[in-house]
C-alpha cells in the first residue's frame, strides 16, 4: 500500500464528517469542528477522552455525552449530530465511536455496576444533594447501572454488604459520605466467609460527602464531588494494603489510621462543634495548644529491617494466602493483641508522649499531609510521635507544617515504617481513633495486610486538584 492510501485510511478512521460538522479524534481529545452558517467562522470545541462518557448512533444520528467543566465543575453534557446520509447504518460510524470509547476508557472497564451508599447524615448533612446534582448526572451520562442505597441507620451499609449475595458482581462499591462509610462497609465485608475474596476483588471507593474524605483525596486526588464521580466512572482497579485492629477479643479492619493523644481528641472531643466543617480541628488543637495532653504508654513495634525500606516488595511478609478461591480474613500473622509477643519485636517506654498517629495513606483529609511519604501498598504503616513537653512555639509550627507535609523535617516529630506495632496505654480513658472513627480506649495491636483491598484511582495523567 501507498505511503498516501495508509494516512488517507487512518485519517478515515480518526476523522468523521456529519452534517455541519467535523469530528476528529486527535491527540488526547476529541476536537469538534462545528461550521455554523450564522457564524463566518468555523466553532471549535476540544473535548479530552478522559471527559468523555459515552457516545451512540441511531441510522440518523449520533450522540455523544461527556463532561463539560465550567469553573473546576464537571456537568453531563450532551451533542447530537446529524449523520451524513451515505453514513447512515454504517459500521464507519460504529469503528469511529468503537475508537473514541476505547480511547475514552483505555484499561477502565466502561458501563460500570456500581453499588452506591449514600449517608444523609454526613459532614454538614450535604451528600444527598452533592450526588443528584453532580454525580447522577454523569453516572447516567456514561451509561453506569447503578443501584443506590440510602444508609437509614448507622450500620446499615455494613449489614447491606453483609448480606450481599452479589456483591462480586460490582465494579465498585461507592460510599458517598465521609470515611466512618467506608471504614463501615470493609469492616461489614470482613465479617463474611468469603471476606479474603471480596476485599481483594471490589474495589470500595468515595465520593467526598464528609468533612475528612481521606479516601477520596488520596486515591483519586481531589475534594471535588463532580471530578470524584468521573474517575469512579473511568477508575483504574488498584490494591491497597488493609491493617487488622486487635483489641480484647475484637478484630476491625482500618484502611486509614490510628490515632491516639492530642490530634485524636482534636477529631473525637470536638464533634459538638461539626457547624464548623474542617475548622473544629483548628479550634480544638488552639485549645490544647499550651496545655497539651500527656498520653504515657508502651510501644512495641515490628521493625522491619532496613532492606525493608528499599525494597518495594519487602514488606509483602503476609501475601501468603490465595488469591483464587472462596475464604475468610486472613491469618493474623503476629496473633492478636493477647498473645504474647515474639522476641524480634522493640519494647520502648514513652512515658509523657502526646501524640501517636498511624497510616498508610499520605493524607489523612485533603488540608492533612501527615504521612508525606506513605505508600498504600508497600506492606507497612507509618508512625509519627510528639513528646507532650514539645511546647507552644513548635505545635505551632508542627500545625503550620502539617498542609504541606514539612513537619517530619522537624527533631520533635518521631517517624518510622513498620509492618506490625502494639500500644500499651498507661492511662484508662481517651481518645482513640480508628479511621477517625471513636473506639474504645485500651491496649491494641496492628499488623498490615499487604494489598488485602482493592479501590479505584484515577487514570494516569490526572492532576491534583
Ligand atoms: N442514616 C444514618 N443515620 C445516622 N448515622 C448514620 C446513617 N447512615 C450512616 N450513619 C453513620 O454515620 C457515621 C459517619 O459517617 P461518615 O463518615 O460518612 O460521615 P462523617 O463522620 O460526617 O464524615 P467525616 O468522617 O469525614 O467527618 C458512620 O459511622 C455511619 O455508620
Amino acid at each position: 500500500m501507498e505511503m498516501k492510501d495508509v494516512t488517507d485510511q487512518a485519517i478515515c478512521q480518526t476523522t468523521l464528517y456529519v452534517e455541519s460538522a467535523t469530528l476528529e479524534l486527535d491527540e488526547g481529545r476529541l476536537t469538534i469542528r462545528q461550521s455554523q452558517k450564522q457564524f463566518a467562522r468555523q466553532q471549535s470545541i476540544q473535548v479530552q477522552y478522559l471527559h468523555v462518557l459515552w457516545a451512540h448512533a441511531t441510522t440518523e444520528q449520533l450522540t455523544i455525552h461527556f463532561a463539560a467543566e465550567r469553573h473546576k465543575v464537571l456537568n453531563a453534557a450532551t451533542r447530537v449530530f446529524q449523520l451524513l446520509d451515505q453514513d447512515t447504518s454504517s459500521s464507519r460510524v460504529q469503528a469511529w465511536i468503537q475508537l473514541l470509547l476505547d480511547r475514552a476508557y483505555g484499561a477502565s472497564k466502561p458501563r460500570k455496576h456500581l453499588k452506591i451508599y449514600l449517608n444523609p447524615v454526613s459532614g454538614k448533612g450535604s451528600a444527598v444533594k452533592l450526588y443528584h446534582r453532580y454525580a447522577e448526572p454523569l453516572f447516567e451520562g456514561a451509561r453506569c447501572h447503578v443501584e443506590l442505597h440510602e444508609t437509614c441507620y448507622s450500620g446499615h451499609a455494613s449489614w447491606s454488604v453483609r448480606e450481599d449475595r452479589d456483591i462480586d458482581s460490582w465494579d465498585a462499591i461507592v460510599c458517598c459520605s465521609g470515611d466512618g462509610l467506608p471504614y463501615e462497609v470493609i469492616n461489614g465485608i470482613a465479617q463474611r466467609d468469603d471476606a479474603g475474596y471480596i476485599l481483594r476483588n471490589v474495589p470500595i471507593v468515595q465520593l467526598p460527602g464528609g468533612s475528612g474524605n481521606a479516601m477520596c483525596v488520596n486515591m483519586f486526588k481531589t475534594t471535588s464531588f463532580s471530578h470524584a464521580a468521573l474517575y469512579t466512572i473511568k477508575g483504574i482497579r488498584q490494591p491497597i494494603d488493609l491493617m487488622s485492629v486487635t483489641q480484647g477479643d475484637k478484630r476491625y479492619i482500618s484502611f486509614l489510621s490510628q490515632n491516639i493523644g492530642l490530634l485524636a481528641e482534636c477529631d473525637l472531643d470536638t464533634e459538638n462543634m461539626r457547624f464548623l466543617g474542617g475548622q473544629r480541628f483548628a479550634v480544638g488543637f488552639l485549645q490544647r495548644l499550651f496545655n497539651p495532653p500527656v498520653y504515657g504508654c508502651d510501644l512495641a513495634v515490628y521493625n522491619p529491617a532496613s532492606e525493608h525500606l528499599t525494597d518495594p516488595c519487602a514488606g509483602r511478609l503476609g501475601s501468603q494466602f490465595d488469591v483464587e478461591g472462596r475464604h475468610g480474613l486472613p491469618d493474623l500473622q503476629f496473633g492478636s493483641v493477647n498473645d504474647s509477643l515474639p522476641e524480634s519485636w522493640k519494647w520502648e517506654h514513652h512515658p509523657t508522649l502526646s501524640v501517636f498517629f498511624a497510616g498508610q495513606f499520605p493524607f489523612v483529609d485533603a488540608k492533612s499531609k501527615v504521612f508525606p511519604d506513605a505508600n498504600h501498598d508497600d506492606g507497612l504503616v507509618d508512625i509519627i510521635i510528639m513528646d507532650s513537653r514539645i511546647g507552644a512555639r513548635k505545635l505551632l509550627q508542627l500545625f503550620k507544617r502539617v498542609p504541606e507535609g514539612n513537619h517530619l523535617a522537624m527533631r520533635e516529630v518521631h517517624h518510622r515504617k513498620v509492618s506490625a506495632y502494639r500500644v500499651v496505654p498507661a492511662r484508662t480513658r481517651g481518645a482513640f481513633s480508628i479511621d477517625g472513627e471513636r473506639s474504645s480506649f485500651q491496649t491494641f495491636q496492628v499488623e498490615v495486610h499487604p494489598q488485602l483491598g482493592m479501590t479505584l484511582v484515577a487514570p494516569t495523567g490526572v492532576e491534583e486538584r
